[in-house]
């Protein structure tokens, strides 16, 4: 089916019209078709692409699908999101990697990208098949311990050399276990009034700077998942003066809230890497707009009512954060130019740059004509507030409950197919 949207105004630029057929946009040609979107006062980016989603399939699937994780994706602007491999069993094999690729292209809302896992099993002890998952048909890139840190340095030595033969990397949560043994909550000021064990700072510091030595010594490739601290913004900027080949994300919850968040002993703040300081989100935002810090990534982490409705020492750590990810960083004013937001900017953060470093070669592309009908359109002026419940996913565990947010996103295209029309999901 054709489209055509009327007055929208691509990253910003004066308004135009857009023709979308045959999956591609084009420049409209006289005829009308029956399908109209009135695209004024929107802004079209390209879809905005995840690197680092928690479907939980298989395994939790009370907690998340990958047709559920993909529904919430495309209601917050993505077309496609790289799954993580935390899930049981564990995308450890070609098997399960194809089992989750094949659930996202029947779901059909967005590409659903699988991350291998680094260790078998996750447990840190030897390496995993990634030969086999990078020749299957999931042609799998990305390859972390997400929810684990890979910290035997020999293990991660030999993984660095590995992806190196077909130009993967490697996407670390860097955490040093023996740093950050019963820790609850970021080690400061705030741990210690409520009496909870810290998570300090140089356990994420310390991995980043072993790493980005090790990255360079192999020449490969490395990604730091879910940056938090002031401190590892100075590590990767010192180690891409030196021209190491490392890539870093921020989380949208890193980029707004911080650790005082625990003094209401509310699980739903309880996350990996925890909250940190004013200063720290005060970085963060400064690396985001400056480029040492490269993407926006949402670290979307459902988890089920029992699992997060508990005594904060037993909940599980994380957030949702697909369907609110675009509007948490336009409330942060970090992506804005003289005031205004820097849409060239949010899709540098947000599509092109995790497209790339995923080697998504079908995302990222500005809305133009001649580009694939991938992109999303956003109502920069709506505001919203929100409410948990109010969710395409299975899990509620919404830390943003009740705040009044900017933008909200209006339609999204996947190769020419609407997933999101009149801000409702299509399938
Ligand atoms: N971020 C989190 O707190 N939790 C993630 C794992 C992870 O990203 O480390 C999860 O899988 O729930
Ligand atoms: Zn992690
Ligand atoms: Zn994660």
């Amino acid at each position: 089916m054709a489209y055509l949207i009327k007055n929208v105004s691509v990253l910003g630029g004066a308004a135009r019209d857009l023709l979308i057929e045959d999956g591609v946009i084009k420049e409209p040609t006289g005829e009308t078709p029956q399908n109209i979107i009135d695209g004024t006062g929107l802004v079209a980016l390209p879809g905005l692409v995840d690197l680092h989603t928690h479907l939980r399939e298989p395994g939790r699937e009370d907690a998340e699908t990958v047709e559920t994780g993909s529904r919430a994706a495309a209601l917050g602007g993505y077309t496609a999101v790289c799954a993580m491999a935390n899930t049981s069993p564990v995308a450890d094999t070609a098997g399960v990697v194809e089992q989750v690729w094949r659930l996202g292209r029947e779901a059909g809302l967005v590409d659903v990208q699988p991350i291998g896992a680094v260790t078998v099993g996750l447990a840190g002890e030897r390496l995993a098949e990634l030969g086999a998952m990078a020749d299957s048909a999931a042609t799998v890139r990305i390859f972390s311990d997400d929810g684990h840190c890979v910290a035997d340095p020999r293990l991660m030595r030999r993984a660095l050399e590995y992806v190196k033969a077909f130009d993967g990397v490697v996407a670390q949560h860097a955490e040093e276990p023996r740093l950050t043994e019963g820790a609850q909550m970021h080690e400061g000021e705030v741990a210690t009034r409520l009496g909870l064990t810290g998570w300090p700072a140089v356990a994420e510091e310390a991995i980043i700077a072993r790493d980005v030595l090790l990255a360079e010594h192999v020449g490969s490739r490395l990604h730091v998942c879910h940056l938090s601290t002031a401190g590892s913004v100075e590590v990767v900027r010192q180690a891409k003066a030196r021209g190491v080949r490392v890539t870093a994300e921020v989380t949208p919850h890193h980029l707004v809230l911080t650790h005082d968040r625990a003094e209401s002993y509310d699980p739903v703040f309880k996350v990996n890497p925890p909250l940190r300081t004013a200063d720290d989100v005060k970085a963060l935002r400064a690396a985001l707009a400056e480029g040492i810090i490269d993407i926006v990534a949402t670290d979307h982490a459902p988890h089920a009512v029992e699992d997060k409705e508990c005594e904060w020492a037993y909940a599980r750590p994380g957030m949702v954060g697909l369907e609110t990810a675009l509007s948490v960083v336009l409330s942060t004013g970090s992506l804005e130019r003289d005031g205004t937001v820097d849409w060239d900017l949010i899709a540098e953060r947000m599509s092109r740059t995790p497209a790339r470093i995923a080697g998504l070669t079908e995302h990222g592309h500005d809305p133009l004509p001649g580009a694939p009908a991938t992109f999303t359109l956003v109502d920069p002026a709506a505001t919203r507030t929100v409410v948990p419940t109010e969710t395409a996913s299975r899990s509620m565990n919404n830390p943003y409950a009740g705040m009044s947010l900017p933008g909200r996103i209006v339609a999204t295209f996947l190769r020419g197919e609407p997933t999101v029309l009149d801000g409702k999901a299509q399938k």
